[in-house]
């Protein structure tokens, strides 16, 4: 009985929430080989003043406040 956990900022709406849940649902399904009834999806909507991401809260971030951190493009893959 799989079970996937998403932890994304909060903003998104309840349509967004339904495809999440039913496109993780439908590939989780497919590759584990079990029935869509047996996949649990746990959506958790964050705060972006609660996210941390490169030593500062995301709402930072997201104001310009503070820099986004590096692509992975931009580190030529790393970290
Ligand atoms: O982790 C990041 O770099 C950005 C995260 C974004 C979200 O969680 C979101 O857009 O919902």
């Amino acid at each position: 009985m799989p079970v996937i956990s998403v932890d994304w900022w909060k903003g998104n709406d309840r349509a967004q929430r339904q495809e999440l849940v039913s496109e993780l649902t439908a590939c989780v399904s497919r590759i584990a080989g079990c029935p869509e009834e047996a996949v649990t999806v746990i959506v958790r909507d964050v705060d972006p003043d609660h996210w941390g991401k490169g030593g500062v809260l995301a709402d930072e971030i997201l104001s310009g406040a503070a820099p986004a951190a590096p692509s992975p493009q931009d580190t030529g893959g790393q970290p």
